[in-house]
């Protein structure tokens, strides 16, 4: 089993460990001022914060310009109001747009009260001559689409644009874009980042991100128990290896090869033995198995063909199946049997093409690691689902099949099925070619190999895999095998 270096309150490097990255649902952020409230710290207060913290960010990124304030009826616009003042008062030259008024005698009415400058028409004509354009409209929690004169108003924007919680019409939850968004430079994010904030299209629409804190009392997020995170090395620690062990101590992690596509098991191999599996083997028919040993030579064991019952079952084993494996009947036994032996199990590409239509064969795995195609083809409507709130539909799929769910892209959610999401945004788009999958499929094999739990492995090994793809033209799927030890490296400097 792994050693992990000891936890050290004396050893100075362990505090760049971050936090947590907590990410809020709309209703978790309504419980929060809730409890505020009650812990005598008034919505007054938290917006006044909030509005100075959106003129902070405007006079930190730029000179004073002309700005125009867009001031929605809720209390995104009370932040808005507030900013405009502050503002105001530090020389900026101001107008505020309004969408609708606060109702009468809200905290938000109140901001809007004490505007005493510049008013003009909510209309498109009003930001086109802005320096730059506050977006105060609708925060996170809208609730349904945005209406079109707000949109025609977004739409006009020609100056960067400063959002306040997120860009009017993003949808905080799920990162979906509700009728309209705009692009912005900069979003102030209050307290902590949204799902939306960290998914797609979410993320691109954000521009820079700032999460600023508005003076909550201590305590009441932790109180909230967030079920979802930004995925980070807070959630989980990597293996290390100690002077102790010894590669048996390691895992031993099997890639079940297909008789076609042996490189896709390869590149499982690779990954695997980057991230620190200490045996690595690959079971191959007799044929995959000539492929192979004609490819680059590699250490580590292949089989051929050997009898599935030779290999499950043992201390420390992990399979990888379904890097280019073809969804036979020796695969479908194959899956069977090591279900049945009770090997810890990730289960990718052809192992998930053998469930299609039928996620209960997916019971007893330990991970599965499907692209959005793979999802839909096992789980039917949660396919679609899937293209509107993933991490609802990867929590709904870990929940069916008892597995961590790895619902891939260049915002992968891993859903655990006690509820826990993380939201993945450290991978470049460099890992979009052929293999890099199977990469991860072999890295979450050695990652549980090394004792993690599937929850925090399948976090971990995603981490990885984002950080090990390089940048830049001529990436291949090996280069990403390759950069493994480097992501070690980054986090090792930085947090171990
Ligand atoms: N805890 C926090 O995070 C804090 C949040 N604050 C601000 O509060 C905001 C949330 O306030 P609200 O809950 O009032 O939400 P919004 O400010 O987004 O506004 C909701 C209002 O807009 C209406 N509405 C919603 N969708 C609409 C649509 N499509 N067309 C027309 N009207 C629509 C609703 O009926 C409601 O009147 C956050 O975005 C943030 O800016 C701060 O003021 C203080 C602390
Ligand atoms: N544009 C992108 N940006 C970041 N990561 C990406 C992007 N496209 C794909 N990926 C990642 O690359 C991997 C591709 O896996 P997959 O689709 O299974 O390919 P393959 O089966 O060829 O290995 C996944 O981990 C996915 O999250
Ligand atoms: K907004």
């Amino acid at each position: 089993m792994p050693v992990f270096p000891r936890r050290d309150d004396k050893n100075p490097r362990q505090a760049t460990r971050p936090a947590p990255a907590e990410l809020l649902l709309p209703d978790e952020s309504r419980r929060l001022d809730q409890a505020a409230a009650e812990a005598g710290v008034s919505l007054e207060r938290l917006m006044a914060a909030a509005g100075r913290a959106v003129a902070r960010a405007a006079m930190r990124r730029w000179r004073p310009r002309p700005v125009v304030v867009l001031a929605g009826p809720g209390n995104n616009g009370g932040d808005g109001w507030v900013a405009a003042r502050l503002l105001e008062e530090a020389g900026w030259p101001v107008a505020v747009a309004a969408f609708g008024m606060p109702p009468e005698n809200s905290v938000a009415a109140e901001a809007a009260g004490r505007w005493r400058g510049v008013r003009v028409p909510f209309s498109p004509e009003a930001v086109g001559r802005a320096g730059l354009v506050i977006d105060a409209l609708f925060g996170a929690g809208l609730s349904r689409d945005l209406p079109a004169e707000a949109e025609a108003v977004l739409r006009a924007i020609r100056a960067p644009i400063l959002a306040v919680d997120v860009p009017s019409g993003l949808d905080g939850a799920t990162g979906q874009v509700r009728g309209f968004a705009p692009e912005a430079a900069v979003t102030v994010a209050l307290e902590r980042a949204r799902p939306g904030h960290v998914l797609l299209p979410g993320r691109d629409l954000c521009g820079a991100l700032e999460v600023v804190e508005l003076g909550f009392p201590p305590g009441l997020i932790e109180a909230l128990r967030v079920r979802c995170w930004r995925n980070g090395p807070a959630l989980w620690r990597l293996p290390v290896p100690g002077a102790a062990m010894h590669k048996h101590s390691r895992g031993h992690v099997v890639v079940a090869a297909g008789a076609t596509m042996p490189g896709a098991a390869r590149l499982a191999a690779a990954g695997a033995r980057r991230a620190g599996a200490g045996l690595v083997t690959v079971a191959a028919t007799t044929q995959g198995a000539a492929f192979l040993l004609r490819g680059v030579a590699e250490a580590g064991d292949i089989i051929a063909d050997p009898p599935a019952e030779a290999l499950v079952g043992g201390k420390g084993k992990v399979w990888v199946l379904g890097p280019g494996m073809v969804p036979d009947d020796r695969a479908r036994d194959l899956l069977a049997k090591v279900m049945e032996a009770g090997d810890r199990l990730v289960v990718d590409a052809g192992g998930l093409t053998l469930c299609a239509g039928a996620p209960e064969r997916l019971r007893g795995a330990s991970i599965i690691t499907p692209h959005g195609g793979e999802f839909g083809r096992v789980f039917g409507p949660l396919g679609d689902l899937a293209q509107t709130d993933k991490p609802e539909a990867a929590r709904q799929a870990a929940s069916l099949t008892g597995a961590v769910v790895v619902l891939k892209g260049s915002d992968t959610v891993v859903a655990a099925p006690d509820g826990r999401v993380a939201i993945n945004s450290n991978a470049p788009p460099t890992l979009a070619t052929a293999g890099s999958g199977d990469v991860l499929s072999g890295i979450c094999g050695a990652m549980l190999g090394q004792g993690l739990e599937p929850f925090e492995a399948a976090a971990a090994a995603v981490w990885l895999h984002g950080a090990a793809a390089p940048t830049g033209a001529g990436v291949v799927a090996e280069d990403v095998a390759a950069g493994i030890p480097r992501a070690f490296a980054q986090w090792t400097e930085t947090y171990a």
